[in-house]
Formats: structure tokens, sequence, C-alpha cells
């Protein structure tokens, strides 16, 4: 077995801010195999695009910084490294695509010029080997007449294809690390269905890892191997992607699951807000929204991670700790009623 090609220790990143200091991302730890795609879920405002931005020094500083933690990147800890040497692996080791494309096109320059400036970034190519693999990179995307449209300007597409470019751009340096953060969310529902899969594809194709942020489950259950579910700066859950979706176990991720259409009662959002970011609660961060919370949920630091289930997989609840009874969650059940009475979801 070889090493995680990333591995993220006790990652604590925060902000300054008027109002206090928010601790966007407070102990995070998970790892990304070669060839991978570990999916980052969670409501608004969990820490998760603070966690993907935080690998490459992406945080805006000031207000943002990374305070703790490790970032162990192919044997390396990213957050040893000189900015200039942190430069040589943005972009080429680990590249990143954001939710609009508009934001990482240059608007003056033809896509193809832009593409072939990512390919020279990587390799020493003549100008029309570049080109050609700039072609190549636009076919590989998916974009009809790739020869023709590479002298295109990023205006002549229309998102869905201008987020393929942005694709094929981060693609040309042949990364390790695909970080995407909610790359499909500014799409239409058609097209956001197309760059997932074309996501999929290329990252089996070339054998990049993919992290993938988004806040959706449909687009988790359509890509992920591995899931890492977030809540208010912490990790709540860790598992592999069928088991998630099968055997749900923090009462976070029970409830995530519950807003699916066709799954638990159907309700849309899930009832009350994020804790105060700037002065989160003792205990469980999910306490003061879970059903199931008792005394031991509210009071000592975040439960620690333990197995549920499957060896690979994790939980941050009280009840997976020895001497609680898990099935008190996974049967929806509140402590209130002691388990005489199971009640239907
Ligand atoms: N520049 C900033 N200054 C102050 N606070 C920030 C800044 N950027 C992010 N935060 C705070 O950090 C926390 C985590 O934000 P983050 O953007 O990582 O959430 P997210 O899970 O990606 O949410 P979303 O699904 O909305 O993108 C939030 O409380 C957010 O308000
Ligand atoms: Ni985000």
């Amino acid at each position: 077995m070889s090493d995680p090609l990333l591995v993220v220790e006790d990652l604590e990143t925060r902000f300054r801010t008027d109002r206090g200091t928010v601790r966007a991302v407070d102990g995070v730890s998970f790892s990304v195999d070669r060839g991978e795609t570990v999916c980052v879920v969670g409501e608004s405002g969990s820490g998760k695009t603070v966690t993907g931005e935080s690998l490459t020094r992406l945080v805006p500083s000031p207000p943002g910084e990374v305070v703790g933690g490790t970032i162990r990147f192919d044997g390396r800890d990213l957050r040893r490294l000189s900015e200039s040497e942190l430069e040589s692996v943005r972009g080429n080791r680990i590249a990143h695509v954001f939710q609009n494309p508009q934001d990482a096109l240059d608007p003056v320059y033809s896509v193809g010029w832009q593409i072939r400036e990512a390919v020279t970034l990587h390799r020493d190519v003549s100008t029309s080997e570049a080109r050609a693999r700039a072609v190549d990179l636009l076919d590989r995307v998916g974009i009809p007449d790739a020869s023709v449209r590479v002298d295109d300007y990023p205006h002549e597409f229309s998102g869905g294809m201008k987020q393929r470019v942005v694709i094929a751009m981060a693609l040309a340096a042949e990364p390790d690390l695909l970080v995407a953060d909610e790359p499909t969310t500014a799409l239409d529902v058609t097209i956001q269905m197309q760059i997932l899969r074309l996501l999929r594809d290329v990252q089996a194709e070339f054998d990049t890892a993919l992290l993938l942020i988004t806040h959706d489950l449909g687009v988790v259950a359509e890509v992920a191997d591995r899931v890492v579910v977030m809540y208010a700066g912490k990790v709540m859950e860790e598992a592999d992607v069928y088991e998630l979706f099968d055997s749900p176990s923090h009462p976070y991720t029970r409830a995530l699951l519950d807003c699916l259409p066709g799954r638990g009662e159907g309700a849309r959002a899930i009832g009350g807000r994020l804790p105060d970011p700037t002065d989160p609660p003792d205990g469980c961060r999910f306490h003061a929204r879970c059903p199931h919370a008792v005394e031991a949920c509210r009071t000592g630091d975040q439960p620690p991670m333990v197995p549920a289930g499957d060896a690979d997989h994790t939980v941050s609840c009280v009840y997976y700790q020895p001497g609680y009874d898990e099935s008190v969650v996974t049967n929806g059940r509140g402590p209130e009623n002691d388990g005489s009475e199971v009640v239907d979801g």
C-alpha cells in the first residue's frame, strides 16, 4: 500500500473580523489517495471552501490565516514550503477549479493561448507542440471542433463550455490533485451532469485525484469514492460513498440525506442554523439542532472520530462511543422516548 497523496491533519484556519475570530476550519483531518475522488460535503458555511483554499495558501490573508495542522502532499508538508516552492506546486501539481469559470479565464486572450501557457508552465515544449496539446485537451473535455475553437476568446463560449475550458486548463499541467469547488453550481442542471461526468472521466483517464467540494449530495452520489461530511468547521463523518448513503451514522449526515428528494420526510432543509463561527458551542457542534442530543453532547470538545460499522467509516458522535447505544441514532428515536416506541421516519 502506498501512502496517500494528501494527508491533512488538524487543519485550523481562522479569519480575524470586526465581529471576532471566525474559526472557519477547526481541526480538520482527512486524506486523499492517488486517483481517488473525495467529496467534501456540508451546508453553506461549514468550511468546505476554506479547507480547499488552505491547501495551497489561497485563503485571502489578511483576514485569513492557517494557524495549525499539517498538509502533507506527496511526502512534503505544504505549510513549511516557501512561497516560491509552493508556487511550483499550485497550478502544477495541485490545480483548482472554482464555481465561476469567468474568474479563471482572461477575456483578453484566446482560450488556446491560455491553455498553452498552462502547458508550457509544466513542460518545455515548442509553441506548435503546446498548441497541439491545447487542441487535444479541448477535444478531450468535449469542445466540438477543438482545432477551430482553440483560437476563440472566452466570451465566445457558453457557461458550460467555459467550465470545460477551465478544466482543460487545469489538466494542462497534469496535476496529481484537482480541487474542484462547486464546479457545476453556476451552470444549468443539464450541463451540470455533463460536467460531472466529464470530471469523472478525465479523473479516471489522467489518474488525477479529485477533491470535490459541494453542498449537493446528488453530486456526491454521482462522483464520489469517499465522502467527508463537514459541519461548522469540523468533520462529522467520513465513509465510502455507498456506506455513507446506506448507513449514515451521524445525525447531521442523516439530516442532510433526509433533505434529498425521495428520502426521509422530504424536508428541504435542516431546521435551525449553523452556530456562530466566532463563538462555537462546546461539545458537538451540531448538538443544538440534533434530535438526540444529551448532556454529553453539550460539553467538552467535539467527540473524537470513532469507527462506525465498516473499517473506513468513522464518525464524531457521542452515541458511537463506548457505553452508548448507537441504535438510538440509527433508528431515529429520541432519548426521551427510551426506545420503547420507534418513531417511523
Ligand atoms: N474572507 C473571509 N472573511 C471572514 N470570514 C470568512 C471569509 N471567508 C470565509 N469566511 C467564513 O468562514 C466560514 C466557512 O466558510 P466557507 O466559505 O469555507 O464555507 P462553505 O462550506 O464553503 O460554504 P458554501 O457552501 O456557502 O460555499 C464561514 O463562517 C464564512 O463566513
Ligand atoms: Ni464554499
